[in-house]
Order: structure tokens, then sequence, then C-alpha cells
């Protein structure tokens, strides 16, 4: 933890590092507007992501796939005013970057104008790592985003664990080594087996973000309107409703921030797989 009487810096790709370096967890939280950006910044939410899942939680949609790069860029703008010291990651939406490493670089590039610090992509794939290193070359960060891919819902066959078998499981590994060495600063593991998170973090040198992925994380993201019970009732297993016990959102999110640096959250069994 941070010396509370220094003021507040802003949270920097060099600052990320030394926390991984020191063994602090990164906490990350979904954030879409100006005012919850201010609240997540207050609580000590060191990254903020603009995630496509707005297209779920704020447009009411089945899946991720029809979000577009204006909506994002719209909230990465909102969040920007907002937001006063975390690290700003904007996701890359479906078939915004797939066509070409040069599609992709213009559409980070609408997200940096925008706000974005750093831009994420998914998949693990041949085409994926040349793309990601295009645009780490032109000095554009980027976080990877492995295990489940909600842009690929339909080819996975639905919202499933991934890397369960040996073979996925080391595919899985491959990719993630293949994607640092081509740049990737952080990778978020999605909806994958504790023991392979783990096993993957402990074989990078970057920060990996877990979101159903265990305690053994470099740090946790969470969608924000899951982890303040607004999804009750079809939220995934790995979700944790911070309302309960907190009288207040500031409240819920402080004790977010508190749980992942304590290594509290996720609870293996409990939030896990
Ligand atoms: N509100 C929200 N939260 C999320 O975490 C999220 C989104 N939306 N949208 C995009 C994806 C979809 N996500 C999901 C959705 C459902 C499950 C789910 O029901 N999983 C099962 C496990 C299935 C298995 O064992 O293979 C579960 O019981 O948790 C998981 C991730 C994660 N992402
Ligand atoms: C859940 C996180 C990792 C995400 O990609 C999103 O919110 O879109
Ligand atoms: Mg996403």
């Amino acid at each position: 933890m941070s010396d509370s009487t220094a003021p507040r810096r802003a949270t920097t790709l060099h600052r990320l590092r030394e926390m991984h370096r020191a063994g602090e967890k990164i906490a990350m939280l979904t954030c879409y507007d100006a005012t919850f950006a201010g609240v997540l910044d207050d609580a000590g939410v060191d990254c903020l992501l603009v995630g496509d899942s707005l297209g779920m939680v704020l447009q009411g949609r089945e899946t991720t796939l029809p979000v577009t790069v204006a909506d994002i860029a719209y909230h990465v703008a909102c969040v920007a005013r907002g937001n006063r010291h975390a690290w700003l990651l904007a996701d890359l939406p479906h078939g915004s970057y797939h066509a070409s490493p040069q599609q992709a670089l213009h559409t980070a590039c609408e997200l940096t104008r925008a706000g974005a610090h750093m831009v994420k992509l998914e998949g693990g794939a041949t085409w994926a790592v040349e793309t990601v290193r295009f645009l780490v070359e032109r000095d554009i960060p980027v976080c990877a985003h492995l295990g489940l891919t909600p842009q690929s819902v339909h080819a996975l066959g639905g919202w499933r664990v991934q890397g369960r078998q040996a073979a996925q499981a080391q595919a899985l590994l491959a990719q993630a080594k293949a994607l640092r060495d081509a740049g990737a600063a952080m990778l978020v593991l999605e909806l994958v087996p504790s023991a392979l998170a783990a096993e993957v973090a402990q074989a990078l040198d970057i920060p990996v973000i877990g979101i159903g992925a265990g305690a053994g994380c470099g740090g946790q993201v969470l969608v924000l309107h899951d982890m303040l019970g607004l999804n009750a009732g079809s939220a995934p297993r790995f979700v944790r409703n911070f309302m309960e016990g907190s009288t207040s959102i500031p409240e819920a999110v402080q004790a977010y921030v508190r749980a992942v640096k304590a290594g509290r959250f996720p609870e293996e069994g409990v939030h896990t797989y």
C-alpha cells in the first residue's frame, strides 16, 4: 500500500509495473460514465475499463457483439472527464480490429483521442499477436484478453469456462506468452480454472488481471453493475455483491479495492472454477 499522506499521483504504466513487481494487487472495475469515474477513482480503483460489456449492462443486449467504436468512444470521453488518477483502458469492440493491424490502429487511435490510455483486444491467434505487436511498436499500450472472450461467444458455444482440458490449457499458456512477447503490457484472463490462471500469471512478467480466474492473478476486474448487486439472480458465480455489508456505493467500491489488495477476493471455491 502507498503512503496515505503523500499526494496521490496518476497511475501510469510505469507505476502499474512497479506495483506488479512489488506484489501489490491491481484493482480494476468497468466504468462507463463521468460520475462513476470520480467515485471509483476516489475509492482507489487503479484501472477503469470502458468495456464492451456496456452493450449488455447499459444497452440491454444479449451479447457484446453489437457494440460499435462510436459507443466505446462516447463512454471513454465521459469517463475521462470524471477520472483524475486511474489508468483508463478501452475495449476494441467486435469487428473493429479483426480485418488488419491497420484497422486496429485506426480504431485504437479513435479511442486514445477520446482519452483512453490503453486498448484491450480479445484473442491469442497469430493475427491477434501480430496486431498487438503492430500497435505496441506504434506506442499504443495494449492489454490482451484470453480465456472466455465474449466476442467469440457464438464460436465458443456459450459463456463457458475455458482451458479445462490439458491441451486447451497448454494452448492458452502459449498464446499468453506470445502476446507478452509481442509487447502486451497486461493480460485479462476470464473464466479459466484458478490453477491455470496462476500458472499463466507466474509464467509472465506482466500483470495478469483475472475475472473468474482465481486469486493467483496480479489483479482483479469485475463489471461495475455486478459488484454493486445490480445483476442479482443472473450474476455469474465469480461475482461478489460488495453492497452487502456496505451502506453506500463509495463504501462498496472501497471494500472491493481492499478485498482485492488483501487477496481476500476472489475466494477459492466460492468465486472460482
Ligand atoms: N454483467 C456482465 N458481467 C460479466 O461478467 C460479463 C458480462 N456482463 N458480459 C460479457 C461477459 C459474459 N460473462 C459471463 C456470463 C455468464 C457466465 C456464466 O454463467 N458462467 C457459468 C459457468 C459456466 C461453466 O461452468 O462453464 C457460471 O455459473 O458462472 C460467465 C461469464 C462475463 N462478462
Ligand atoms: C469484463 C471485462 C474484462 C470486459 O472485457 C468488459 O467489461 O467488457
Ligand atoms: Mg470486454
